[in-house]
């Protein structure tokens, strides 16, 4: 029984490496280390993907994108009806009314908005009609109540009307088929009303994103508390972020993370996930040894941390984090760099997920209305003020570069973009600047 006792052969068990993921090669900085505002902000585009419509009502859908054409089923007016208070009559019949010669015709009737149409107007009558009534069939026009005596059993007409004054048609508004909005539209007041108006009271969007926004820092106490020992500052990103992520259309949470304590930091984050479209987190990803968002997101997710090419918003921070690979932008904490770090890379990705485009800011040209400094080697956002000065986009810069100028940063309505090789622009010269709409 050789066969019995033959070894049994071990098949080599191959061993299955899982990669380790990553998030894709980031781009290349320069020699500096930097990178571009703008690689950076391709970078964190093509890491995040618009959210998922379904179909909502009317109203919520307010400001959002639409992800269907969406065609009339009816005609507007759905018939013909009556623009003025008046009579409907049959043009014809009140061809020959003047001032001095007024034409008299019995009242057959009365019909207002909302009654059903009555029967057909005999000839040589006329029936009483209200703004909105359906016009009785034979009827061809609308005398106005000023055109005659306002008669109840006759009326007497002092004014003659041509076949088709006064009246609305069936389909004059719009036809049934024609296409009311388009995909990629975004619903606003006069759009929901038309709508509404065709009888359509849900619509396929993307919803609003829900963001959390947290800020970090042990020196950060709450508006509105006091100040309790020296070091503590009152937090001004929490609410500056989520203020400017309600400016583009999301559904915003404001938390504070309030400690330097990696611990309680990671479990304050990791709480909001479940809940978060996008995170964003102000505060903790320079240098310093206690910049714990820098320290602690790498064991929660896939991370990329970055200098960008840009002053103010050097430090910048980008996270898949947790099971369900949520989007984090780690913004630093310098009030202004927060603001600004937003605008050039939260703002696009907000757009990107909401489905509007486009979702860069397009920057418009401005006549520089004083001098204006900048540093080399660094896109300089600059806060300024833009008015017009007789049909002319002219800019001024408010206050210094400072990251720390809150009140320069309030004061503004726009931010310019002096770019690396800038040192020096003259009065008189033109720049490019982002307007800051909200
Ligand atoms: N050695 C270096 N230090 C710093 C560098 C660097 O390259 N090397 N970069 C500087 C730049 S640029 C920036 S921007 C900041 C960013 O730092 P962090 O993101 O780590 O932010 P923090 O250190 O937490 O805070 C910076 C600053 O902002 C204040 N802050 C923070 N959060 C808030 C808030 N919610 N409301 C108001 N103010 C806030 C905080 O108290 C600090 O004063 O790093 C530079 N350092
Ligand atoms: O980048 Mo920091 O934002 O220069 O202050």
């Amino acid at each position: 029984m050789a066969l019995l006792r033959r070894k049994k052969k071990v098949e080599p068990v191959e061993e299955v490496v899982e990669p380790t993921p990553t998030l894709p090669d980031p781009p290349e900085p320069d020699a500096r280390g930097l990178r571009s505002m703008e690689a950076h902000r391709d970078y964190l585009l093509g890491l995040v993907e618009p959210l998922p419509p379904f179909g909502m009502n009317l109203l919520d859908a307010w400001d959002l994108a639409l992800c269907e054409d969406i065609a009339s089923e009816v005609d507007l007016p759905g018939f013909d009806n009556s623009q003025m208070d008046g009579y409907a009559v049959r043009a014809a019949d009140v061809a020959g009314a003047n001032q001095g010669e007024p034409l008299t015709l019995p009242v057959a009737g009365s019909v207002a908005a909302g009654d059903e149409s009555l029967a057909p107007l005999p000839e040589g009558q006329a029936i009483k009609i209200m703004t909105g009534a359906p016009i009785p069939e034979g009827a061809d026009a609308v005398v106005p109540f000023e055109f005659t005596d306002r008669g109840s059993e006759q009326v007497k007409v002092f004014e003659p009307v041509v076949a088709g004054e006064y009246v609305r048609t069936k389909g004059s508004d719009i036809t049934e088929g024609t296409v009311l909005m388009h995909r990629g539209q975004r619903m606003d007041a006069r759009t929901i009303g038309l709508l509404a108006g065709a009888g359509i009271d849900k619509v396929l969007a993307r919803p609003r994103p829900r963001v959390v926004v947290i800020s970090t820092g042990a020196e950060l106490v709450d508006p509105g508390r006091r100040l309790e020992r020296p070091g503590q500052i009152h937090d001004a990103n929490g609410y500056m972020i989520a203020a400017a992520a309600k400016a583009e259309g999301c559904q915003v949470w404001r938390v504070q993370a309030a400690s330097d304590d990696p611990e309680v930091v990671r479990e304050q984050i990791t709480d909001q996930l479940i809940r978060a479209d996008l995170v964003i987190t102000t505060g903790g990803v320079s240098q310093g040894e206690r910049d714990v968002v820098k320290q602690v997101m790498p064991e929660l997710g896939l991370c990329d941390f970055a200098e960008v090419a840009m002053q103010p918003g050097k430090p910048q921070g980008f996270g898949l984090i947790g099971e369900d690979k949520v989007p984090m932008v780690m913004l630093p904490g310098n009030p202004v760099s927060s603001y600004v770090s937003f605008q050039a890379f939260v703002r696009p990705l907000l757009r990107k997920l909401m489905g509007i485009e486009p979702v860069n800011h397009e920057p418009v040209r401005a006549i520089a209305g004083s001098v204006m400094r900048s540093t080399k080697g660094k896109l300089q956002f600059g806060r300024a003020v833009v008015r017009d000065d007789n049909g002319r986009r002219l800019v001024d810069l408010v206050g210094g570069h400072s990251s720390h100028l809150t009140g320069d940063l309030a004061a503004a309505n726009a931010l310019v973009l002096l770019g690396e090789d800038v040192e020096v622009v003259n009065p008189g010269e033109a720049v490019m600047c982002w307007m800051l709409d909200d």
